[in-house]
């Protein structure tokens, strides 16, 4: 598999396999067939795996394998359902796609806790997307901003063919200005541009927007003999000005539940909201909780994860330190816990029209408009973070998280239908810990 080995610092290394070129230009076969012969040491069997995870409709699995480059199988993940969302007095089952154990089952605990208290509220406060194109020019600054101004109007009119469906829908670029950051960088300049993209996340329209802007820039540039060179044209994945709320409320009393006394409980959780509001240490795992539900929903309507992220986390750090998405207090006697989020969604464009159990899980939310699916995952990290806090702040979270955990230690520990059956009724009074079960299965084993 390795071409040799080679002393080095006493130990005998492995060299890297040789470099490949062309592989992208091979079939699905020949990709595979490479790896196990420079990765698996010619072992068939990963082979095996890899095929066994190929969709048996040829169709669907073409599909699958053009979404991404170098496509050679498929990796799963669990597509499951939280319900009794009631937001804004409608009931909501919410799909979710996650790998953690206890998350769907916490999300589903949240929401039927929240059902009998009035459910959850939600609002969308903004939907402006932004995008920059980023630009040196070293000369005069008021010669920029006299020739910014001058030339707006045919930066405008240049991105009018590209934005006439999205005007029709109610989209486009909204408005431009001129941003001098040379005090952070010595001649940087951009162009700050603002859109509004209807049901769509826009990442595609907007930078298609930026890039002919760039040109008209660059060619008006040329022709006023100004000395200025595009760097680059993006949209930002900060999106504080795409905005979403949900939030829940009631009476402190309401909270009391046989396990423990309403106001004891909200002072508790308020208080942990507060640390994770203090010390970045516990914001950074609080918030984590949050994207458990998040993302989990992220997921299953094919939105893109990786923006939602970057910009939800650099939002929790807009006053400069990391700190809680949530928030809660207690007011005359009424207990309220909301979160803010920015969130730019879609439920048209990307693999939202692609994927079929993306379109399984936007009609089980029965098509939400953008704005809609906001207020959906709002609720579900407000709901996640809720159910996270509450056994936080009573039985601890192992309790819980542990429970759900169980089946995956049985499945490591590759035990029988009827071990596990025995095990979960064992485990039903008793903490699961890894010891535990191990040595619970091994008693079996032994008896
Ligand atoms: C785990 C529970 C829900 C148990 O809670 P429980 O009170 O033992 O549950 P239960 O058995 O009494 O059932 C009550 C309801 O919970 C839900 N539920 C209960 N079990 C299931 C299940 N198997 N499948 C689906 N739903 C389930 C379901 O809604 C059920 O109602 P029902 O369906 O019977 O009418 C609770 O302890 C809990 O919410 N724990 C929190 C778990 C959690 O947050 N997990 C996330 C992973 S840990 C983490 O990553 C984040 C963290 C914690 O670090 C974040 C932070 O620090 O802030
Ligand atoms: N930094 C980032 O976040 C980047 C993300 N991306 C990717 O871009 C994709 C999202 O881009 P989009 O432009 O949203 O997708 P897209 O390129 O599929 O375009 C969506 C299109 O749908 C059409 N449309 C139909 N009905 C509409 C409606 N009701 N509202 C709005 N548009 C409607 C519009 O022509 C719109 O441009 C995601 O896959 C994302 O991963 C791409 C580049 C960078």
């Amino acid at each position: 598999m390795f071409d040799k080995f080679y002393l080095c610092k006493d130990k005998f290394v492995r060299t890297m396999p040789k470099p490949v070129t062309g592989f992208s230009k091979l079939s699905k076969h020949q990709k595979i067939d490479w790896l196990i012969t420079h990765y698996f040491n010619k072992d068939e069997s990963f082979k095996d795996i890899l095929l066994a995870y190929w969709n048996s409709s040829q169709k669907l699995q073409q599909l699958h394998d053009e979404f991404i480059e170098n496509t050679i199988s498929n990796f799963y993940l669990p597509f499951s359902v939280a319900p009794n969302f009631l937001i804004n007095h409608r009931l909501f089952t919410i799909p979710m796609v996650i790998e953690e154990s206890s998350v769907v089952a916490a999300a589903s605990n949240a929401a039927k806790f929240w059902m009998d208290r009035g459910g959850f509220e939600a609002e969308v406060i903004s939907t402006t997307k932004n995008g920059q194109v980023h630009f040196n020019y070293y000369g005069e600054k008021e010669t920029i901003f006299e020739f910014f101004n001058t030339i707006k109007p045919e930066l405008f009119k240049s991105i009018v063919p590209l934005e006439a469906s999205m005007k029709k829908r109610g989209g486009g670029l909204l408005d431009m200005s001129l941003v001098d950051k040379t005090e952070a960088l010595e001649g940087y300049f951009y162009l700050h541009c603002t859109f509004e993209t209807a049901d769509a996340m826009g990442a595609n329209f907007i930078n298609s927007c930026l890039e002919q802007l760039a040109k008209t820039l660059k060619e008006q540039a040329e022709k006023n003999s100004l000395p200025l060179e595009i760097v680059m044209s993006i949209l930002s994945n900060y999106v504080p000005e795409c905005l979403v709320r949900a939030r829940v409320s009631c009476k402190v009393d309401a909270l009391t539940t046989p396990e423990f006394e309403g106001k004891q409980f909200a002072e508790k959780f308020v208080r942990a909201v507060a640390i994770a509001h203090n010390e970045p240490r516990r914001a950074v795992t609080h918030n984590k909780g949050i994207m458990n539900g998040i993302d989990a929903v992220i997921l299953a309507t094919g939105n893109d994860f990786r923006a939602v992220e970057a910009g939800i986390h650099a939002y929790a750090s807009k006053n400069g330190t990391y700190t809680s998405l949530t928030h809660a207090q207690i007011k005359d006697d009424i207990f309220h816990f909301w979160i803010e989020v920015p969130l730019a969604i879609g439920t048209v464009g990307g693999l939202t029209s692609l994927h079929p159990l993306v379109k399984v899980a936007l009609a089980m939310l029965q098509k939400p408009k953008a704005t809609e699916l906001m207020k959906i995952i709002a609720v579900a990290g407000l709901a996640q973070n809720f159910a996270a806090i509450k056994s936080l702040v009573t039985t601890g979270i192992q309790q819980g998280h542990m429970k759900m955990h169980l089946m995956n230690i049985l499945n490591q520990l590759e035990a029988t239908p009827a071990e596990k059956e025995l095990a979960v009724n064992h485990f039903k009074d008793t903490t699961v810990t890894h010891s535990a079960a191990i040595n619970y299965i091994k008693s079996l084993r032994e008896n």
